[in-house]
């Protein structure tokens, strides 16, 4: 699978064939399929959602899905599962926590690494079961996925590059994704990461509840935010390979493994809005106060997972890219603060600017629900004695949070990590009492 052409627009009704008349015409499911193809429905909504809702694409590949072997549980390398959806049942802490980045596998111990085997599951709450809730993960990789491919029947996965190319083949086509671009994968779509630049670092949030849509806009218009035309998806790209590949699934928080004897990328054209896409985070048009004030973090909304009460999200994406500050008579970076909802953050790369020193390109910070937390000792002292005569310029970063309504729960090898930062509240230990009682 080579080419990367993309059709632009997001949640478009898009109709690509990778073959000149491999699409059926005015049908789905001819009785005889153009080429000798097969048609499948690959459904992300249920059959009877509302039509603004649903979601659902025809496929016409060379075989059916069900063509595999049985699956069995997947031995993953090391001898414990790193990725999971097991967020433990016990008490879990109300601390600030902090991580360093995730060690590159060249850099511990030099095996090979794919994508699947990299990922290492950071934290998350409620469960593929439930159908509500998110998994965290990070993934740090050496290795193409070679002879192999995977599919997530837990949650569509949204992936953050933050080290390196991601080439993601799917069933549906082609992205080519680097850091600053984000990639959405479906929920059941399979597919096969390559990685260009020979080792990939970055974020996972697999999103168990509502499928990630544009937010409204409200006042601020018709335009503004993630516009939906810079979302891409790709043309149809097809593999005819047959094999002894491994077709791994993750399947209610475990993953399996089957035999398959041909490349399940085989899909040479499809129709419908069920399909991955790729969205460049330079492209989002940042809004602010031009007055006074530092805005609620609303107003960075990339994409969202609703919850079934409305204004509440499963799942926030929010991302702090690069901007003026031009605020009067106001402490310019994040207030202090406490938040009902739960607040997991990275950094793809810069500086975040509640924070001088620390929080990493590739680290991670968790603030669970009403935590205290905010700039930190310098930063306060810094931007309490800035001129705002002047703007402000945030430049060359961008960070981002996965903010949801649950406690986010952190896994305990999370917990253990060599790279958890256990200092981390001492950022805040030099914060004085300035208060002088009037006499
Ligand atoms: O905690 C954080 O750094 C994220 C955040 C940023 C901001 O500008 C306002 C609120 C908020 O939670
Ligand atoms: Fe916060």
């Amino acid at each position: 699978m080579k080419s990367n052409s993309y059709q632009s627009g997001f949640g478009n009704e898009f109709a690509t064939e990778a073959v000149a008349g491999a699409l059926p015409v005015g049908r789905n499911s001819p009785q005889r399929v153009a080429h000798g193809l097969y048609a499948e429905q690959l459904s992300g909504t249920a059959f009877t959602a509302p039509r603004g809702e649903n979601r659902r694409s025809w496929l016409y590949r060379i075989r059916p899905a069900a063509m595999h072997g049985t699956f069995s549980p997947y031995a993953a390398p090391a001898d414990t599962p790193r990725f999971h959806s097991d967020f433990g049942q016990g008490p879990i802490t109300p601390d600030q926590l902090r991580w360093s980045p995730l060690p590159l596998p060249s850099v511990d111990g030099g095996a090979a690494v794919d994508f699947v085997d990299g990922l290492f599951t950071m934290a998350g709450n409620g469960s593929p079961a439930a159908q509500h809730g998110v998994g965290i993960h990070l993934y740090a990789a050496n290795a193409d996925m070679q002879g192999r491919y995977f599919y997530d029947a837990d949650g569509e996965l949204l992936i953050v590059p933050q080290l390196g190319r991601l080439r993601i083949e799917t069933e549906l086509g082609v992205l080519d994704v680097e850091p600053q671009e984000i990639a959405v994968v479906p929920r059941g779509v399979r597919f096969r990461v390559a990685l260009p630049d020979g080792e990939a670092r970055g974020y996972v949030c697999e999103n168990f509840g509502a499928l990630l849509r544009l937010p409204d806009l409200g006042p601020i218009g018709s335009n503004g935010l993630a516009n939906p035309r810079d979302f891409l998806t790709p043309c149809a790209e097809y593999e005819d390979l047959e094999g002894d590949f491994e077709l791994i699934a993750k399947f209610q928080g475990h993953l399996w493994r089957a035999d398959i004897g041909h490349s399940p990328l085989d899909v040479v054209a499809w129709h419908g809005n069920y399909a991955p896409y790729k969205y460049d985070l330079r492209r989002f048009n940042t809004i602010g106060s031009i007055s006074f004030d530092h805005p609620d973090p609303s107003i960075f909304l990339v994409l969202h997972s609703a919850s079934d009460t409305p204004g509440t999200s499963n799942l926030d994406f929010v991302i702090f890219p690069p901007r003026w500050l031009v605020a009067q008579d106001t402490f310019r970076p994040p207030w202090f603060h406490r938040n009902i909802a739960s607040e997991f953050m990275g950094l793809i790369h810069g500086q975040y600017d509640a924070k001088a020193e620390g929080f990493a390109p590739g680290g991670a910070s968790l603030h669970n629900s009403m935590t205290g937390h905010g700039p930190d000792a310098a930063t306060f002292d810094k931007a309490s004695a800035s001129d705002l005569s002047r703007p402000d310029v945030i430049a060359e970063t961008m960070a981002f949070m996965f903010e949801t309504r649950a406690v986010i729960r952190p896994t305990a090898q999370a917990l253990d990590a060599a790279h958890r930062q256990r200092d981390y509240q001492a950022c805040w230990a030099g914060l004085r009492s300035h208060f002088v009682a009037p006499v």
